[in-house]
């Protein structure tokens, strides 16, 4: 079953095509890492399948629903590029307003194993606002993680993060097998860790869809991966 599918979309802003007839799908349960230049329609596409922007036309469905439904905003976590939690609100307080938000019974015990994940025992008093880049980062993780979403949509999630928090939110996003994930990244090693299949974008339309291995093996013996990708998007 496919848990994530774009038919034909397109986005336009003004003059600007974000999305070109974009077309490509995740099965339930599918790693996959969204590549593509800067200005491609990565975070557009991500958008559109939270349910923040709508396409001007084209199908998109998260399980067979549309984005915007409330039965998709229940089993969907969605962490943008730049995510800002509530800035007066403490760690804790942001994480236990989310999940009073979301009606969630083990929202306690939740919170504190992500707390003890996320490595924010530390600052779960501090307000949001105050903390560092990579401290607000870890907490925006941790409130799309709170709810244990089905799929998991991630706009450069290791961005800001130190390199230990870094190997600690791969391993945890690897204990949670049953997701379907797609994730938004200019980090090669990021998208071969976290992920085994890659869709990549350039001005808006898909160029390539297959897994890492099928990638790696169109490059020549010790040609490093990044400069497969480069060639694939054509700039
Ligand atoms: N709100 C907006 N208003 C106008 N143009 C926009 C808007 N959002 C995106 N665009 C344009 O749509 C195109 C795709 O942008 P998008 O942010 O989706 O690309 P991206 O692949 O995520 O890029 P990057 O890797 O630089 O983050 C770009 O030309 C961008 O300027």
């Amino acid at each position: 079953m496919e848990c994530i599918t774009l038919n034909n979309v397109i986005k336009r802003f003004d003059a600007v095509v974000a999305l070109n007839n974009i077309s490509f799908s995740v099965p339930c349960g599918g790693r996959y890492a969204l590549l593509g230049p800067n200005g491609a329609g990565k975070s557009t596409t991500m958008k559109i399948l939270a349910g923040l922007l709508s396409q001007d036309s084209g199908e998109v469905y998260i399980k067979g629903m549309k984005p915007t439904s409330t039965d998709v905003k229940r089993i969907l976590g969605y962490l943008p590029e730049e995510s800002t939690p509530y800035r007066i609100l403490s760690v804790r307080e942001n994480l236990e307003y989310i999940a009073s938000l979301r009606g969630l019974r083990d929202g306690q015990s939740r919170i504190e194993n992500l707390i003890d994940i996320l490595d924010l025992r530390p600052y779960e008093r501090m307000q949001a606002g105050k903390l560092s880049r990579g401290n607000q980062q870890k907490l925006a993780l941790a409130l799309v993680l709170l709810h244990n979403p089905e799929i998991i949509l991630l706009d450069e999630p290791l961005n800001y993060l130190d390199i230990p928090t870094q190997e600690r939110v791969i391993k945890y996003l690897k204990t949670l097998v049953n997701a379907t994930f797609l994730i938004s990244t200019h980090i090669m090693s990021i998208a071969t860790r976290l992920t085994d299949h890659v869709i990549v974008i350039s001005h808006g339309s898909v160029v390539w869809v297959g897994s890492i291995e099928q990638l790696k093996s169109l490059g020549r013996e010790d040609e490093p991966i990044e400069s497969v990708v480069v060639k694939l998007m054509g700039v």
